[in-house]
């Protein structure tokens, strides 16, 4: 009672100030009010949909399976075995997955900045996006619902640079004009190689950071530090989950954890694999060199590497243990499932299902993929099918289904007498149901 009696007495003099101000007075105090409320309502309403990680083992009071995610498909990182997890969820639960517009090819545009103009227009509004992209932003924050999830992956900048150096030899100029195609050369002078403006350059030089939508050439090495401390802690503000390929399967159990999804839903193989034949030799010297090279990527990565772990710990090392072991058993499972004894990886030209050969990005990289065997059960062929098939396929399979779906869509709400018309102008079709702007249910 007393300090109600207080507070009385501290507010009577400010009502009485606020009484004797002159109308003019009133309105200024009234607009800056009301401007400041906007702002505050404006900053909360862009602030990013950050999951916090509240973990335990047990899955008593769980939430409902979250659909709405973006995954930035990093290169050379395993991105393609986590996407194809995305796809088959997409479909087991009807969710509209973003895929690029044909001009785009399967990539939305890559290395441009991404872009909501190269989101094929029949798979708006989506829940899901994963296809590669340059990560921007605001420009996802623009397609996306409020309530999506960023998650992205990482690969130890060795085996990733590698994995790069190999397979796109052909294509990123910097790496064509080294004699003989050697890796070690580029790394002893990869400035006589390196030129930042070439096509595809971004594959020979910091690619992580790249692909983030960062600076991977950022100047000097003292401008470098501060550059990527802030960009780190960017990355941390917008990403709920990075997982980490040298630890694929913790990671998925990160992943099944920030979702609420099931166990089953995780389940993969892996994909988009080059043979051993296709692998470099690293020399004991070229570690230090890659990562002195991509020292960008190596400290993004060693920064992930210890808040994935931290992570891990939150959730309780022993339960992420225990539901990786059966993430294995139940990944058994599948395989005698889709393949019976053994695992039937084929090299492109092996494959008779032209819609499992993986993409060959050139004569001296050999990427491998799956037969199915022909006698599988019909409940398992679908299963099975998408579970190995690659990701141009895969999206070129999703977006002729989407495009399907959207197009009946349209044709119920139309009129019977546009519907004439239209049967007559199918290219008029395409123009009608280029859906703007992006709107969520
Ligand atoms: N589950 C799992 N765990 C660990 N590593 C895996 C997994 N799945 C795929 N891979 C390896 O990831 C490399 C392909 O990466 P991406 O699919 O991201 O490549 S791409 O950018 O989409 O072309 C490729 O690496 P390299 O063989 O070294 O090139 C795959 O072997």
């Amino acid at each position: 009672m007393a300090s109600l009696v207080g507070i009385v007495a501290h507010a009577l003099p400010c009502v009485q100030r606020v009484l004797k101000m002159s109308h003019k007075k009133i309105l200024l105090v009234l607009v800056a009010f009301s401007m400041l409320s906007l702002l505050l309502h404006k900053t909360n309403r862009f602030s990013w949909y950050h999951k916090t990680f509240y973990y335990s083992c047990s899955t008593s009071g769980r939430t409902p399976k979250h659909t709405a995610i973006a995954f930035l498909k990093t290169h050379k990182t395993a991105s393609s075995t986590v996407q194809n997890i995305l796809f088959r969820f997409a479909e087991r639960n009807n969710v509209t997955v973003a895929l690029p517009h044909h001009s785009c090819d399967h990539q939305f545009c890559y290395p441009r900045n991404f872009s909501t103009r190269f989101v094929h227009p029949y798979t708006l509004p989506p829940r899901i996006i994963t296809n590669h992209m340059r990560f921007n932003a605001s420009e996802l924050r623009r397609l996306m619902p409020n309530d999506t999830l960023y998650v992205t992956i990482l690969r130890e900048p060795v085996a990733m640079f590698e994995s790069l150096f190999s397979y796109y030899n052909q294509y990123c100029l910097s790496f064509k004009r080294v004699p003989n195609g050697s890796m070690e050369t580029f790394l002893n002078h990869p400035l006589r190689y390196y030129r930042p403006n070439d096509k595809f350059s971004m594959y020979a030089h910091n690619t992580l950071v790249y692909d983030l939508g960062g600076d991977n050439d950022h100047g000097n090495e003292a401008a470098r530090d501060a550059y990527i401390e802030g960009f780190i802690r960017e990355m941390e503000t917008v990403f709920s989950l990075v997982m980490i390929a040298e630890y694929f399967d913790e990671s998925l159990v990160l992943l099944k954890h920030l979702l609420s999804w099931d166990l089953e839903d995780m389940v993969y193989v892996k994909l988009n694999m080059r043979t051993k034949e296709s692998k470099l030799n690293i020399t004991s010297s070229l570690p230090d060199k890659i990562r002195a090279w991509n020292s960008l990527d190596s400290r993004l990565y060693n920064h992930f590497n210890t808040t994935f772990w931290k992570k891990v710990h939150e959730v309780g090392a022993a339960c992420v243990e225990k539901e990786v072991q059966l993430l294995r058993q139940a990944q058994e499972r599948l395989m005698r499932t889709c393949f019976g004894d053994q695992l039937r990886l084929r090299s492109a030209t092996q494959i008779k299902n032209k819609e499992l050969r993986p993409w060959q990005p050139s004569s001296k990289v050999n990427i491998i993929g799956y037969d199915l065997p022909g006698n599988l059960s019909s409940s398992s062929q679908e299963h099975c099918l998408k579970l190995v098939m690659p990701e141009i396929q895969y999206s070129r399979y999703l977006l002729k289904k989407q495009s399907l779906k959207n197009r009946r869509k349209v044709i119920q709400r139309q009129p019977p007498k546009a519907m004439v018309k239209q049967a007559n102008n199918r290219a008029g079709l395409v123009q009608a149901t280029a859906v703007k702007p992006i709107r969520h249910q």
